[in-house]
């Protein structure tokens, strides 16, 4: 196994906030309650987690944006809080959305502007920028002002930012927030073309399949709290004793409360589509819900079933949904 190139512990961050529109009250958020792990040289890591669960606070802490209220993280052999200016110029990041890039300016010309900022030579730069501008596939908009570009070619372009320094480490906060499928595969494919060339990548995201195709191993968090940490395979093992019943329907109400008379099923989770809904049921007697779902076919338009191999969107329902009302005090590791 490749050294650790990052090592987190017991990373607390708390922030205060004010509350009411009149009778100001400060309250204390505790957004990362004391997190350690490590990703290793070469690794795609992500940190997957509902909304609010600390995942922006833990990158902004390990991009220097942050300082830690306690613990320690180590980026390169360098403390993220005390020798920030040795880590930064070996670093880089891109967060969601459109940020960071001046509109007015041509795609080259922004690249030319950071590639400035990092006091890297024009020699070198007139090697990199065109050669970041092909990686990232907009060598033909080289010259095109950026206002006029597209959501997917500002983020390619966020991507050729973010490499402008030829980093060790790229970190990315839902890099393919808003995306096309086909501009976030594309994304994909360039996130893949870097680690292959040697970089260490760090992501969240909320797409479960980008999460199970990008990362060697995934940290989910909850509430603060790091809750497992594994590979995608190891992490699907943990529900591998379930088995993922999933059907269409056009009355999803009805075919739960059909269901609700196993004691079996573990998780229900219902996408609704214009005309009709899937459901996936994660349960330990597929068969007895089938024959559930046999008896109710007429009631409830239910149609398509079928038993599927637990993916990585079932693993966070299985840990996630299930933890609403309780607290994880360590880290379940998959194959342990
Ligand atoms: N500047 C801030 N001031 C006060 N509270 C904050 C601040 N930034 C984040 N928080 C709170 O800290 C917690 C963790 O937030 P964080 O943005 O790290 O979560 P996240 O996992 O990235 O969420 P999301 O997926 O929605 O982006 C949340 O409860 C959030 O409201």
């Amino acid at each position: 196994m490749n050294p650790s190139i990052i090592n987190v512990k017991n990373v607390k961050r708390t922030y205060v906030a004010e509350q009411g529109l009149f009778k100001k009250k400060k309250k204390t958020i505790e957004a990362l309650k004391g997190i350690s792990f490590e990703v290793n040289k070469g690794e795609v890591f992500g940190l997957l987690g509902p909304n609010g669960a600390g995942k922006t606070t833990m990158i902004k802490i390990l991009t220097t944006m942050l300082i830690p209220t306690e613990g320690q993280a180590t980026i390169l052999g360098l403390d993220a809080e005390t020798e920030n200016h040795k880590l930064r110029p070996q670093i880089n990041f891109i967060l969601g959305g459109e940020r960071n890039l001046y509109w007015r300016l041509s795609a080259y010309d922004n690249l030319t502007y950071f590639a400035d900022l990092y006091k890297i030579p024009r020699s070198i730069q007139k090697e990199r920028i065109p050669e970041l501008l092909q990686l990232v596939g907009l060598e033909n908009a080289a010259t095109q002002r950026v206002e006029t570009f597209s959501k997917g070619m500002k983020q390619r372009l966020q991507i050729a930012r973010g490499l402008i320094n030829d980093p060790k480490i790229l970190f990315l906060d839902e890099p393919s927030i808003g995306l096309d499928p086909i501009s976030a595969r594309n994304l994909r494919q360039v996130i893949r073309q870097l680690n292959e060339k040697g970089t260490t990548i760090v992501l969240t995201t909320h797409y479960m399949q980008e999460a199970d195709e990008l990362c060697d191993r995934i940290a989910f968090i909850n509430q603060g709290e790091l809750i497992a940490i594994d590979t995608p395979d190891n992490l699907k093992k943990m529900v591998g004793q379930l088995s993922v019943v999933q059907f269409d329907c056009m009355n999803g109400l009805k075919a739960k409360s059909l269901l609700s008379k196993n004691a079996s099923l573990q998780h229900i989770e219902e996408t609704t589509n214009d005309y009709y809904s899937t459901v996936r049921v994660q349960t330990s007697e597929p068969q007895k819900v089938i024959s559930l779902l046999y008896s109710g076919l007429g009631e409830s338009g239910i149609q398509n079933i079928s038993i599927t191999e637990p993916s990585l969107e079932d693993v966070y329902l299985h840990l996630i949904g299930g933890l609403k009302d309780e607290q994880h005090s360590s880290p379940i590791m998959a194959n342990s």
